[in-house]
């Protein structure tokens, strides 16, 4: 009716005042944020950070819901307010209002197909008394947490190389720092050197190096490398390469896998000194040429790993593509490197710079021990544990046998028959070691006519009396 019967510059002039007058008594301040801005095609990355962080509160307040399944192993549903839905926040006392909303209009109404354009937005209204608060700090606080919201529903993703091309696999694996049996202070210190990584993008910036770190974790089998590569990613959140070394045909190949891993992952090159003959050819190089060429060796694979082809890769491009090659990516990388045989890589591989930080994984040591018994058997202590401190300082057994032991036999888990086999198993392995030092020393000591004799039994040359005897003190 107003609009029917009041003449149009009046509406206009009424309009104009009507809203000055209702800003001056509304004692309100709103700011929308729209989901797309500008160009059509691009979302806004404060609408998505704003509706990251409204979804974590939003499904505890708001009456009507939207929920959406997530595309992962376990297929989630994510609960998001509906349109025109409203939930209240408060920071630092103050209390503030999120709506949901959309804008729809039709676009092209000239096209035989109009299509419908939906808009939605988020409109905060807060007091205008607290201007400074919220447009200050509680708005970089909600851009933050959602962001940080988006990291830790990202799914994360394990990829494998198969020829040139990644494929992956979504990223389970339950191993956390927590659970990994080794020293505490080591611990401590290996989490503080992630994290603090992690959060050094400026750092790196300023001093002008890519944001990688290298780590080399080494050990005999069972010691927990791999598990501590799943617990870091858990750790950081970070997708895993699992880089098979074996199957990149060359450097060119090798190059671009590198350059196809997105930023927060660690690149694993498990079992260098298998993958890869990196110290033989090296050492074959030299002695072919007679000179100490140190970089630019070229790797052969084992023949039936290629298909009788040997692979191109060499340890030149290895190096140069894990030094320089991230430079020009964004983003936060690890590299780690695991082998049982620390002593037989080499030097140019190891040296500080390209790997940063050396871990050894050793045998499980007593402190190790008790936290596996915390996790396997939810015991803090026990009266076996003196007998286990002692073999364990007298005995290498890897976290993995320990493990082993410590697993309930029984449904109700008698964690006293697992420390009973526990020393059992120690006291056999002591009891091995034992035997094969004494065998050893006996070879040894035995002058080198005995040596070549036994050297006859062992090729199975037993045939006279004497020797005889020997080859049943071996078996
Ligand atoms: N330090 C540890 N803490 C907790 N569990 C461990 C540890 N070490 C080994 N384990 C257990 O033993 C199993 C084997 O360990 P893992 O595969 O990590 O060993 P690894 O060092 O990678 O061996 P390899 O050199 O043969 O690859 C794991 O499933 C894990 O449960
Ligand atoms: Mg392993």
């Amino acid at each position: 009716m107003f609009k029917q019967y009041c003449p149009y510059q009046l509406q206009n002039y009424f309009e104009k005042h009507s809203k000055s007058v209702f800003t001056f008594v509304y004692p309100f301040i709103q700011i929308t944020f729209n989901e797309f801005t500008g160009d059509r095609f691009m979302r806004s990355e404060a609408y998505s950070a704003i509706e990251n962080y409204l979804d974590s509160s939003s499904s505890m307040q708001a009456k009507r819901l939207k929920a959406d399944v997530v595309k992962n192993s376990t297929r989630s549903l994510v609960l998001s307010m509906d349109d025109f839905e409203e939930v209240t926040d408060e920071f630092q006392g103050v209390k503030l209002r999120w709506a949901s909303g959309k804008h729809i209009s039709k676009t092209q109404p000239f096209s035989f197909y109009p299509v419908t354009d939906e808009r939605m937005y988020y409109t905060l209204t807060f007091h205008k008394r607290h201007r400074n608060l919220i447009l200050g700090t509680y708005l970089s606080h909600v851009l933050k947490e959602g962001d940080a919201i988006k990291v830790k529903n990202r799914q994360r993703k394990l990829y494998t190389n198969g020829g040139s091309y990644w494929r992956h696999v979504v990223f389970e694996h339950p191993a956390s720092f927590e659970t990994i049996a080794m020293e505490a202070d080591k611990k401590k210190e290996i989490m503080d050197d992630l994290i603090t990584f992690s959060q050094a993008e400026e750092f790196y910036a300023r001093i002008g190096r890519a944001w990688k770190r290298g780590y080399l974790l080494y050990g005999p089998p069972g010691t927990g490398k791999s598990t501590m590569i799943a617990a870091m990613a858990n750790l950081l959140n970070y997708d895993i390469y699992d880089l098979e070394l074996t199957s990149v045909k060359d450097n060119t190949e090798l190059r671009k896998l590198l350059i196809e891993t997105s930023s927060r992952s660690i690149i694993v090159i498990e079992d260098i000194d298998c993958s890869l003959d990196l110290t033989g050819q090296r050492k074959k190089k030299n002695e072919e040429q007679g000179r100490g060429d140190e970089k630019d060796p070229k790797l052969k694979l084992p023949k039936e790993e290629t298909g009788g082809k040997q692979s191109q890769v060499t340890l030149s491009g290895l190096l140069n593509f894990i030094d320089g090659l991230w430079s020009a990516c964004k983003g936060e990388r690890l590299v780690v490197f695991t082998t049982n045989f620390f002593e037989k890589l080499d030097p140019a591989l190891i040296r500080k710079g390209r790997m940063d930080k050396h871990i050894e994984l050793s045998y499980c040591s007593f402190e190790a021990f008790k936290v596996l018994a915390k996790n396997y058997l939810r015991i803090e202590t026990h009266h076996l544990y003196a007998k286990i401190q002692e073999l364990l300082g007298e005995t290498k057994m890897t976290p993995a046998e320990v493990a082993e032991h410590l697993m309930p036999k029984t449904l109700p888990g008698d964690s006293k028959v697992c420390l009973e086999g526990l020393i059992a198993g120690l006291e056999k392995a002591k009891e091995d070691a034992r035997l094969k030092a004494e065998e050893e020393a006996r070879e040894k000591g035995s002058s080198p006519e005995e040596n070549a004799k036994e050297q006859g039994i062992e090729n199975g040359l037993c045939d006279n009396g004497n020797t005889e005897l020997k080859c049943k003190e071996k078996e």
